[in-house]
């Protein structure tokens, strides 16, 4: 399904391809570059459900993704971030903001790439450790050198998060730049 040219780009909700509605939205990419903030905007914008892999981890869990990583390790927690994946995916189509890490296990990626539409929100280095540096809950990032630990992050990753259907940037401000990027993508997908 292609947009006539001649056509405004639409920007609501109703004017998006069926196909687009009928699944879910899965937001990929490093810490920082925007998944839990501009998944819930995107949500609304579409009308859709919203839902954070890592609050839904940590409430299935009972503790914090910082406990979790500190008492369990990261495999364990990748485990659990799969199965709450999984278990999201299963239900109705919404959008859904995944951790950094998860797209990056075989079984989550699978997983996410079977049924949803996948977006890759990608920002330089410089706006992650910014926006990263606002918040202290990251046990990845914690008494870490953040620049150093997500340009490493990003030399491993970034070639994996090019595997999502859409790549959209979110380095500008304000938030709603990037929510009319997504909307615009979603607008042109051929499904
Ligand atoms: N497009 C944007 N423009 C400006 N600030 C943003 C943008 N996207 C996210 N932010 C800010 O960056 C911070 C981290 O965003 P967050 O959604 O937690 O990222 P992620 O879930 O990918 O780690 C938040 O303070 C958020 O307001
Ligand atoms: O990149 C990662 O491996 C992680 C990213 C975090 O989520 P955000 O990307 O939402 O910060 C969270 O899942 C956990 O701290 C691990
Ligand atoms: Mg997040």
């Amino acid at each position: 399904m292609s947009r006539n040219p001649k056509s405004p780009a639409p920007a609501a909700p109703a004017t998006l391809p069926a196909s687009i509605r009928e699944r879910s939205i899965v937001l990929v990419g490093l810490m920082g570059s925007g998944k839990s903030t501009i998944g819930r905007r995107l949500a609304q914008r579409l009308g859709m459900a919203f839902a954070d892999a890592d609050d839904e981890i940590e409430r299935a869990a009972g503790m914090t993704i910082s406990d979790i990583f500190a008492k369990f390790g990261e495999a364990h927690f990748r485990d659990g971030e799969r199965r709450v994946i999984a278990r999201l995916l299963a239900g109705k189509p919404h959008v859904l903001a995944t951790g950094g890490g998860a797209f990056i296990n075989e079984e989550t990626r699978a997983l996410i790439l079977k049924d949803s539409l996948c977006i890759w929100l990608d920002a330089d280095i410089a706006t992650l450790v910014e926006r990263t540096a606002r918040r202290s809950h990251r046990p990845l990032l914690k008494g870490r050198d953040a620049d150093a630990v997500l340009r490493e992050l990003a030399e491993v990753r970034n070639p994996i998060y090019a595997k999502a259907h859409i790549r959209v940037s979110s380095a500008s401000s304000p938030h709603e730049h990037t929510v009319r990027a997504i909307m615009e993508e979603l607008s042109q997908w051929n499904a």
